[in-house]
């Protein structure tokens, strides 16, 4: 069960995450293109400033769809831009500017759109990372008249920065969005939705691994079984959401009561399971009436009603298959009832004595 939270919670957060990021990168590519205009007008190469107004005009036009939710066109649309502009710009320049590397990180940008089949987003990837390489045979020798070529390792530099920015970034967002589904689906396989208490079917995998410690470090371990008495009438006369209500409070103070290395359980609709790790039967005996007396005294719902508990105790020893040990728990919850309700039963092999 992992224990961190990560900060992309909602249900919808890749889809979000990745309008954000479009958003983000479109942003910095459209300012990027717009200071090229300028800088290639300067510098008297118009066919590159040219290019640089059809971009603008392009990664615009994806904001755009952006906003209009409909990131996919966007993608697609920055595909053929960054494409036309590397091969462009590559043909004019040469290959001494790394104008190239944008093939590569478009390359991997484009298995983000989630419309495309996988095999055929790959395929296209493919033939992107191909058209990296093709480029060196194709323009590896261009000869030009760019009057800043002095400054070619230097526009180099900055490109390989440019394009490595957005892969580290993008990945890095996928990860915690990973992160952040993969701790959503262990919580909700291990939690009771109501009461956020562990749920019986994971409660039994804790509840094994516990058995293993206790058995390597000679530990002892007691279980207790506690049900609302006369949940039904709590229902019947204050309705179902109100039962939800002392259910979630009961809950909550049952986790209050519990210690870091307990385990509280949603056993079933009103009864919960403790299983009190390193506790001998009378620290539980103490503990399980402390909290009754809790539950006994003070209010619910508003301290419009008043609810009561039962409890059953009973001690795990290695000699017993855990499900004995709730047995004998239940059977002795079952004598609280029986004995009017509101009050801690204890088992010992064959011996229950009684707590009020
Ligand atoms: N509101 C609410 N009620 C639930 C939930 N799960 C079970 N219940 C109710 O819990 C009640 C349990 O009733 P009974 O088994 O008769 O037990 P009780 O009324 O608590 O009586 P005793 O256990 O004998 O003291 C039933 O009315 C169920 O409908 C739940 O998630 N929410």
């Amino acid at each position: 069960m992992p224990t961190s939270q990560h900060y992309f919670s909602k249900p919808d957060a890749v889809e979000q995450v990745k309008n954000r990021l479009f958003k983000q990168l479109a942003y910095y590519c459209c300012a990027l293109h717009t200071f090229l205009i300028f800088f290639f007008w300067y510098c008297d190469v118009y066919f590159l400033a040219l290019i640089n107004i059809g971009s603008v005009t392009l990664w615009m036009l994806g904001i755009y769809y952006l906003h209009q939710q409909k990131s996919h066109i966007s993608l697609r649309l920055f595909c053929v831009e960054v494409t036309l502009h590397s091969i462009l710009v590559c043909a004019t320049l040469g290959m001494t500017y790394g104008f190239q590397y944008y093939l590569w990180t478009i390359a991997s940008l484009i298995l983000l759109d989630y419309r495309l089949k996988l095999k055929l987003a790959s395929a296209l990837a493919l033939g992107l990372v191909i058209a990296f390489a093709a480029l060196f045979e194709l323009f590896d020798n261009v000869q030009n008249t760019f009057i800043f070529s002095e400054l070619a390792p230097y526009i180099h530099f900055i490109n390989v920065l440019i394009c490595g920015l957005p892969s580290i970034y993008t990945i890095g967002h996928i990860r915690e969005i990973t992160f952040s589904h993969r701790y959503q689906l262990a919580t909700l396989a291990a939690k009771d939705p109501l009461t956020n208490l562990f749920n019986r079917r994971y409660a039994k995998e804790l509840i094994n691994n516990a058995q293993e410690d206790c058995l390597a470090t000679s530990r002892q371990m007691c279980v207790i079984m506690a049900d609302i008495d006369h949940f039904k009438s709590v229902n019947d006369k204050f309705g179902h959401d109100a039962g939800d209500e002392v259910l979630v409070e009961v809950a909550l103070r049952l986790s209050r009561f519990a210690l870091n290395s307990d385990i509280a359980v949603r056993w079933g609709g009103e009864e919960f399971l403790l299983v009190l790790i390193n506790c001998d039967l009378e620290q539980a005996q103490t503990r399980a009436e402390s909290i009754r007396c809790d539950i006994a005294t003070q209010g619910f719902y508003g301290d419009t009603l008043n609810v009561t508990m039962s409890f059953g105790i009973a001690q795990w020893h290695p000699a017993l298959p855990f499900s004995v040990a709730v047995q004998l728990a239940d059977d002795a919850l079952y004598a609280s009832k029986a004995k009017g309700r509101n009050c801690t039963t204890t088992t010992t092999a064959g011996h229950t004595s009684q707590l009020s």
